[in-house]
């Protein structure tokens, strides 16, 4: 007798196929597509460093779910968790103040490699692999609100010298791994109000970025990429690295990428027609998948329009090496593991939405200008079975398909 799984998949699969498209096949590619998943959603950024400084650069997570981890054991235990509930390959994105002081303080001008071969001990042992983001904020160096533009040559090099660190720091990550290591630059840097000066930052930044960058490293251990921002909370009027500033760069260096969070941006900007403005460049690009609502507010990842879209247009660009998929929010609001599982979960439906849809048929009508059947059939991509096939994925993947969460809860 074949299960409720197994039966609703043998009517999912034939209705694909009647659309010319291969459940099994879109399965097995998921399988290869990592989700870089953020571990700070864990414990709400507080990492090892000083657990009790508090967020500073104008993020925020918010909400009165007593669910945060609380010491380094409940963080381990909660995020391998929450990696338990995500089927396929995942990697996993650390912040520098998820350091390990090996017995004694260690600040950010000086961490080293060492202070994280315990990661990549556990990263090995897990199966994933890792990213990596140097720490510009929650530092006292950091609470003027400028860190690699800042008038104050002291604190410039303060950060530089961090900068450089953690590229080093990604080239042992990916080296020790053998899966190159994403090194994610977001420095909140800017103004509250009326700027007056907007190019003598900008022209600061530039000459930190080339000193952190000057080193060169293998491009098969470590790339950088550089995160824009609209703006921060407190700082509504100017942000330093603006995504034209950080475009301009990656365009003019190698092995190095714009990274696009997708709360960073005005809210009628679309992540997912961006993308292909760097691929046709030949550029590589780093998404933080988010969910700002009305502002930047890093709500947990859902299968909403946008994440789809995003998904898809990477399945239809069969982009899948070259668009680097990672998670960033910082909900406080429900249990830290199942917001976790649930925003990366969701990326992951995403990309199986993409992988079924009939995209060369689709691109025939467009190409024959049958705009009509264009549409028609990106619509009814939507009432197809695709959850009956995510169950599939999920039980083949010996994870919890429909009642997930209950293991995220009581798990
Ligand atoms: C903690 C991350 O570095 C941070 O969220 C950054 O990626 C960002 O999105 C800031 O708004
Ligand atoms: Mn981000």
């Amino acid at each position: 007798m074949m299960d409720r799984i197994d039966r609703g998949y043998e009517i999912a699969k034939e209705m694909y196929a009647g659309i010319g498209v291969d459940t099994d096949m879109a399965m097995e590619r998921l399988d290869d597509i990592p989700v870089s998943m953020h571990c700070w959603q864990i414990d709400d950024l507080s990492g090892f460093e000083n657990p009790h400084k508090g967020l500073t650069g104008g993020i925020q997570a918010t909400g009165g779910d007593t669910s945060r981890a609380k010491n380094k054991e409940e963080f381990f235990r909660n995020l391998e968790k929450a990696l338990a509930l995500v089927p396929g390959r995942k990697k996993v994105a650390l912040h520098a103040i998820y350091r390990d002081d090996l017995g004694s303080f260690v600040d950010r001008d000086a961490i080293e490699p060492a202070h994280f071969a315990s990661w990549a001990e556990w990263a090995k042992e897990h199966g994933v692999g890792l990213d990596f983001n140097p720490t510009y904020f929650s530092h006292e160096k950091a609470d003027t609100d400028f860190t690699l533009s800042s008038y104050d040559r002291h604190i410039r090099e303060f950060w530089i010298e961090h900068g450089k660190r953690c590229r080093r720091i990604s080239a042992y990550l990916g080296k020790r791994l053998k899966e190159v290591c994403i090194n994610n630059h977001w420095i909140p840097d800017g103004y509250k109000d009326l700027t007056v000066d907007r190019q003598a930052h900008r022209e600061l930044l530039l000459e930190s970025m080339n000193q952190i960058m000057a080193e060169k490293y293998d491009p098969g251990h470590m790339t950088d990429s550089w995160e824009s921002k609209l703006f921060g909370l407190g700082l509504e009027s100017y942000t330093v690295g603006s995504h034209e500033f950080y475009t301009n760069y990656a365009m003019s260096h190698e092995n190095c990428m714009v990274c696009m969070d997708m709360g960073h941006f005005h809210p009628t900007e679309q992540i997912a027609d961006k993308m292909t403005s760097y691929l046709a460049f030949g550029k590589e690009v780093m998404l933080h998948v988010s969910r700002p609502v009305r502002w930047d507010s890093d709500h947990v990842v859902i299968l909403s329009d946008e994440v789809r879209d995003v998904m898809t247009e990477i399945c239809r660009q069969n982009a899948f090496d070259r668009v680097h998929i990672g998670t960033d929010y910082f909900d406080a609001s429900i249990n830290r593991v199942a917001a976790q599982a649930l925003g990366a979960r969701s990326i992951k439906q995403a990309l199986l939405y993409g992988l079924l849809e009939p995209a060369e048929r689709l691109k025939k009508y467009e190409l024959e200008g049958d705009y009509t059947r264009r549409l028609a059939y990106i619509e009814r991509q939507k009432a197809m079975p695709f959850g009956l096939v995510w169950d599939k994925y999920c039980q083949k993947n010996n994870v919890p398909a429909g009642d997930w969460v209950e293991s995220a809860l009581y798990g």
